[in-house]
């Protein structure tokens, strides 16, 4: 015994493997013979793994006379994909693990590099321990399969995919057992250990896998035969090794065989002796064929192939020691090893693991590295290979085993080993779809100023990701080297969130899901030119800050009626600030109190969104007349009730009364209400709430226009607060009676009947509402937002969901503002006549890749040279490039002579370039 403290191991691999382990990435690690082993396997875990693609053994007969042994194995964890997976299988290949002590190997000489996210497959154990007392015990003990192995369901997906194309599909409709669960799999596995002891004594080839030959012929497979068992293994190029069993018929003629190599008659006098009707390995679920791979041969729960291999090795270990040992004798001795499968350990393992670990066993951990002279078989990829670095250890000591063996079932998240993809650029570590994993990109982040700049994560999201990113290395020549993501955006980003209205397959697209729905776009377009509009001839003065005024009256009836001035509404500009604003002017007003004015400061602090917001009040003569202006927000197109409801004409001009439905109705009671709310609790009172000055701006949304005009107008008046905000509730209520009649009176008395003929419309919880309102109690908002509480639920919701509407619509318009990025990127590129003197700079180098691609996406022609407007292609194009993927074209001149493969990347990578250069003269 070397050492006493226990070591992991994921892998054994023999040096004349290493070659195949580099490529397959898989950690090596060499054993001296003389040493005790405790072996774990990941068992089942690589059951839940998707795609692995090799699970070998490698034996060789040189490394045994070299006292080594190798025994290798790949398990790609890449594909368990998520954390809690991992833990899963972790879990799980906790269950599974196994203990078998094997005399005569020594301890470790160099440890290597762990597969990452696996737990430890291997320890060493001191001769002697515990380990080697039920190694001995084997022998004596029976062979069963507990009926938890037998009876635990295996699926299709148990096994990964196909290993190697050379694995022949089982025949269909032939049962396929369960490997490694039956008894019947547990017997072919107990003598498969006699087979592999013999082909490995009696095979001189490379390629020996388990013992099992390449076929020198083909070149690929060896398949061997039993006359009787029809039973045949196979080994591929890339060493592993399916088997299958067809039952009593075998499907290969045996005269196939003819002048093979000298082994095939050892393998078959095995075969023939031991294994009849069985089948294992791995099942594809597609197609119901079976294929079958060594390293599903296995007792469930068991370390399938390094098991065997070290099996094996002991048996050539003794091979060599009496090399007169025939065939025969040798198939004799396997058996003394055959206890491993079937005795004691066989049993424990398919009920209880953990009483065969041998967990308390004293330990050692290989203290020393490789000596370079006894590397000779060690190839020069082997001796260079990284060192085993435990990773999730302080400390430079091995993982005892214990402190793995010690919370088998408990998942601890934080014991699942970090997955690190194998193929990227560890630099740029990004989780799918681009966003940042392991480094959380957040520009505030000031953590690390401290010190040296760090590279700045690479964030999809950022348009110039090479100027601060890479220490700077943008701002400095050559360095500039495009850093595009390792994993691009998805080309189609669009994900449009709810809500749909259609059920249209996950392919279809209408044209309305890339831009926002025509309705909106519509009314924001004339919203924005009534904004935008201008009166030419236009005999309004300019005043204070604000011009251009266009008057947005529709009549030119002069009514004093609301405020006791006649009133003039406009639109302006300010020169301040370039913003449009509503000005209403009362005509002939005369300032005789300062203090009224400045009430109009309370109403600036009013934000309510059914409040039409006010920003100023002065008086002007620029009219020709002392004149009281009040500055608030433009709403474009919008209308008053008077407008919207009551003045509605035919097209003969005549008015007709339309109903107003009453859940519009409940609509507009909510936000007045909400409205008066926030007036009040700043202690102050509409007092203006007359159809003409409550507009709706857009559907069915009310705003209170003209607030603070009493404020001013009457402020002499000095009436009480409480009063008025009393009045408010008889403002409302007269309001509601209008709309909901569409009729306008002017005395209370008037009212009544309309009141009445309102009850002949609408529920009787609406007039109701209005007879409360209407009635001389004392009232507050908060009592009669009491009272109609269910209808500001629903107000509510119909808001939530105008809201997704238009967060929905949002989303398109995103995706629009990207491809309009790259049009005006493209557009100053393409054709561009000159470039820092050079007339030739937009037709040469990566920018004539650019002016094909322009051809490629805008100016497509058909076969017959007719041009195709496709604008599904332009838009998947734009997208494409913007997402700089992988996906080539080809770009072809148009006179045929000149054609390009190029990748989105690059030509990506190309107008980034070509854009800095356009930036970089400018800056000149
Ligand atoms: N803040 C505003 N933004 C946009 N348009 C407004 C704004 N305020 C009023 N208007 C529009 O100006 C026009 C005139 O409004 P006003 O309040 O003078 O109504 P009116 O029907 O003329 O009432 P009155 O007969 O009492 O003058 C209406 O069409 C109204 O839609």
């Amino acid at each position: 015994m070397e050492n006493n403290e226990t070591t992991d191991c994921d892998v054994l691999m023999h040096p004349s493997a290493t070659t195949w382990a580099m490529t397959k990435n898989i950690p090596r690690l060499e054993l001296e013979s003389d040493a005790d082993i405790t072996m774990r396997s990941p068992g089942r875990l690589r059951h839940h793994q998707s795609n692995i693609t090799e699970n070998i053994a490698v034996l060789d007969k040189e490394a045994a006379e070299n006292s080594k042994f190798t025994v290798g194995i790949q398990l790609e964890k890449a594909n368990v994909e998520d954390d809690s997976k991992q833990a899963h299988a972790a879990k799980k290949a906790e269950k599974a693990t196994a203990t078998v002590s094997i005399p005569g190997i020594k301890s470790p000489v160099k440890p290597s590099n762990r597969i990452q996210g696996l737990e430890p497959t291997a320890q060493f154990r001191p001769a002697g321990s515990e380990a080697n007392k039920l190694w001995n015990d084997f022998g004596r003990a029976q062979a069963t399969t507990t009926p938890e192995a037998c009876n635990e369901p295996a699926t299709a997906t148990d096994f990964g995919p196909l290993s190697h194309p050379g694995a022949f599909p089982m025949s269909r409709g032939v049962k396929t057992p369960n490997p490694g669960r039956s008894p019947s799999m547990q017997h072919l596995i107990r003598k498969q250990s006699s087979i592999i002891s013999q082909l490995d004594t009696t095979s001189t080839s490379d390629s020996i896998a388990f013992g099992v030959q390449r076929e020198p012929q083909h070149g690929k497979d060896l398949h061997v035969f039993s006359q009787q068992a029809q039973y045949s293994t196979v080994c591929h190029r890339n060493q592993a090794i399916a088997a299958r069993g067809i039952g009593t018929k075998s499907r290969t003629p045996a005269s196939s065989y003819k002048g093979r190599k000298k082994t095939k008659p050892t393998i078959r006098t095995a075969v023939q002796a031991e294994h009849r009707q069985t089948s294992f390995g791995m099942r594809s679920s597609r197609n119901q064929n079976a294929y079958f791979s060594y390293d599903s041969l296995a007792v469930d729960n068991q370390p399938r192939p390094l098991l065997r291999g070290l099996l094996n090795q002991v048996v050539s270990a003794q091979t060599r020691t009496n090399p007169k040992t025939t065939s025969t004798s040798l198939h004799q001795e396997s058996h003394q090893y055959e206890h491993l499968f079937n005795g004691k350990y066989a049993n424990t393992w398919g009920t209880s693991t953990k009483k065969t670990l041998s967990v308390e066993s004293p330990a050692f951990t290989p203290a020393t590295l490789p000596v370079p002279g006894k590397g000779a078989t060690i190839s020069a990829q082997a001796a260079s290979a990284a060192p085993f670095t435990p990773r999730n250890l302080a400390s430079g000591t091995a993982t005892p085993s214990s402190q793995i063996e010690a919370e088998p079932t408990t998942f601890n998240p934080a014991q699942a080993r970090e997955f690190t993809p194998q193929n990227y650029d560890v630099s740029q570590q990004l989780s799918t779809n681009g966003a940042a994993d392991a480094q959380v990109f957040d520009p505030f982040a000031m953590a690390a100023v401290a010190q040296a700049i760090p590279s700045t994560p690479y964030n999809p999201y950022l348009e110039e990701n090479n100027q601060l990113g890479a220490n700077g290395a943008g701002y400095y020549q050559g360095q500039a080297s495009y850093a595009a993501s390792i994993q691009p955006l998805q080309y189609h980003l669009y994900a449009p969130i709810g809500p749909h209205k259609e059920d249209i397959l996950s392919y279809q697209r209408h044209a309305h899901d890339f831009f926002m729905p025509e309705k909106i776009r519509e009314e924001l377009q004339k919203k924005t030119e009534a904004t935008l509009q201008v009166m030419p001839n236009s005999q309004l003065p300019d005043f204070e800050n604000y011009h251009s005024l266009v008057a947005l009256d529709t009549t030119h009836h002069r009514s004093a009626t609301v405020f006791g001035y006649p009133s003039w509404v406009y639109k302006a500009q300010s020169a301040k600030n370039g913003n449009f604003y509503c000005l209403r002017r009362l005509e002939g007003y005369k300032l005789s109190n300062e203090n009224s004015i400045r009430s109009v400061k309370e109403w600036r602090r009013v934000d309510s969104g059914s409040v039409v917001t006010i920003h100023d009040a002065f008086t002007t003569r620029a009219f020709g007349d002392s004149s009281l202006i009040f500055v608030t927000d433009y709403h474009p197109l919008s209308k008053t009730l008077v407008e919207h409801h009551l003045a509605s004409p035919n097209r003969f001009g005549n008015r007709i009364p339309t109903t107003v439905p009453e859940q519009v109705l409940w609509g507009y009671i909510v936000q007045i209400a909400s409205a008066i709310k926030t007036i009040h609790e700043a202690n102050l009172a509409v007092r203006c709430m007359e159809p003409s000055k409550v507009l709706i701006t857009s559907k069915n949304r009310l705003r209170l226009n003209a607030c603070s005009v009493l404020d001013v107008v009457q402020h002499d008046a000095q009436r009480a607060l409480p009063d008025l905000q009393q009045e408010d509730f008889f403002l409302f209520g007269r309001l509601i009676v209008y709309i909901g009649t569409n009729q306008l009176g002017q005395h209370l008395q008037a009212l009544k009947p309309l009141v009445e003929q309102m009850a002949r419309t609408y529920t009787k919880e609406l007039c109701d509402t209005v007879n409360w309102l209407l009635s001389p109690s004392v009232k507050s908002i908060a009592e009669f937002y009491t009272g109609i509480a269910s209808h500001v639920v629903d107000s509510l919701d119909s808001a939530l969901h105008a809201e997704d509407s238009l967060t929905s619509s949002l989303f398109s318009e995103l995706e629009n503002g990207r491809m309009a990025r790259l049009l005006m990127k493209l557009g100053t590129i393409n054709e561009r006549p000159e470039y820092d003197s050079d007339p030739k700079w937009a037709d040469t180098g990566e920018r004539y890749v650019l002016k094909l691609f322009r051809d490629y996406v805008f100016h497509r022609v058909d076969a017959n040279g007719h041009q195709v407007v496709d604008m599904g292609h332009i838009i998947a194009c734009l997208n494409k490039l913007d997402a700089g993927i992988d996906e080539k074209m080809l770009l072809e001149s148009r006179d045929g002579q000149t054609a390009f493969v190029v990748t989105y990347r690059e030509v990506k990578k190309q107008v980034a370039s070509a854009f800095a250069d356009l930036l970089k003269s400018q800056r000149r």
